[in-house]
């Protein structure tokens, strides 16, 4: 008990490493609470609450639409406006890819991006340098982009590799390459493993290996087991103090705890690309999920380009706009190629 309250509080430090102090002893006092009233229960109710609170019907009687749009107003509206802000700046193109590029379906295997999406991002990175950032594996979003032109970062960020056919950005971009977690691949392969058997029985329960990270997807599951399968994710992870929990749309990821994110790696391509210290850069990254918020904080941080979250419903973010669905996201990308194409007398 005394072991498993130690790993949950270093997991609460991870998850609120930005935060005031306040917040932090606020979220350390909670967890103790919870793990001394419930024996571990509370970590795991929260986590089931936390994914029904971001079920659409939750989040549709949160917050009124209305005054989420003005706070994030729609990047197609404001199409414009996003162009004058990047007037004389490189603009460097991130996409997410679930729930971005393709639509949210049961079957993560599923997931297919249709062709017109992807004739628009082959467009799109004949125009701008463009990267997908995925919770995927490298290898599982390149089989469903099959672009050869494009940046990819993996495993949220802890696989990148440049363009297979080269860059007309950067000479060199076949070069770039950067793993930050390799040494975890035998332990996320063992958790993998164990991840499987446990959550065997479980019917609707699917366990993906991303390489780097571990996917535990509640899509299929029945909502009255939810918590069942949040409790075996848990009985396994007391065993792992070196891996943490994250959350995404009805799925738990579980990563290495090293300090990397969407939000690292993309500062690692800015770098990369020659950007790092550029003020005429305008990145802008588009993304549906949890995780695609580190990047969208590291460009508040940064003071530069801009983060558009896609969504249907009012959510908490770091983005600047919105879009609903990846229809509207194609059509705003299918925008930007056509502006590019004016620009430059194609
Ligand atoms: O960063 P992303 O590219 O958005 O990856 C996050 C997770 O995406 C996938 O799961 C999500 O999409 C599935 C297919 O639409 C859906 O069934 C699932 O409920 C969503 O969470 C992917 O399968 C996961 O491994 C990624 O972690």
């Amino acid at each position: 008990m005394v072991r498993f309250i130690e790993e949950n509080t270093k997991m609460v430090e991870k998850e609120t490493e930005n935060k005031s102090s306040t917040d932090v002893i606020t979220a350390k006092k909670k967890v103790l609470q919870d793990l001394i009233i419930n024996n571990g229960g509370g970590l795991v109710n929260s986590w089931v609450d936390s994914m029904r609170a971001c079920s659409p019907t939750h989040l549709k009687s949160l917050m009124k639409q209305s005054s989420w749009l003005t706070e994030h107003p729609s990047a197609l509206d404001m199409f414009e406006e996003i162009l004058h802000l990047s007037e004389g700046k490189q603009i460097v193109m991130f996409l997410d890819y679930d729930g971005t590029l393709s639509p949210i379906v049961d079957d993560p295997d599923q997931a297919f991006m249709s062709k017109k999406m992807r004739g628009t991002v082959r467009k799109l990175a004949n125009c701008f340098p463009t990267a997908i950032v995925s919770g995927r594996c490298k290898e599982k979003v390149y089989n469903f982009v099959k672009l050869t032109e494009l940046y990819y970062a993996g495993s949220h960020g802890m696989d990148i590799q440049g363009p297979e056919q080269g860059s007309k950005y950067k000479e060199d971009s076949k070069s770039i390459l950067c793993q930050p977690a390799t040494e975890f691949l035998p332990m996320i392969d063992e958790v993998y493993q164990k991840l499987t058997e446990k959550t065997s029985l479980t019917p609707g329960a699917k366990v993906e290996n991303n390489k780097f990270c571990v996917s535990v997807h509640f899509r299929r599951v029945n909502e009255k087991n939810w918590s069942d399968l949040a409790n075996q994710v848990r009985s396994v992870m007391k065993d792992y103090p070196k891996l943490r929990l994250t959350q995404g749309r009805k799925v738990l990821e579980v990563r290495p705890i090293i300090k990397w994110d969407k939000g690292k790696a993309l500062e690692f391509l800015l770098e990369s690309l020659g950007y790092g210290n550029c003020t005429d850069v305008f990145p802008l990254y588009i993304g549906d999920d949890r995780t695609d918020e580190d990047a969208f904080k590291i460009l508040k941080k940064r003071r530069q380009g801009l983060g558009i979250l896609v969504s249907k419903f009012p959510k908490e973010t770091n983005a600047s706009y919105s879009l609903q669905e990846p229809d509207e996201v194609m059509n705003f990308l299918q925008r930007l190629v056509e502006w590019k194409q004016l620009r430059s007398g194609a």
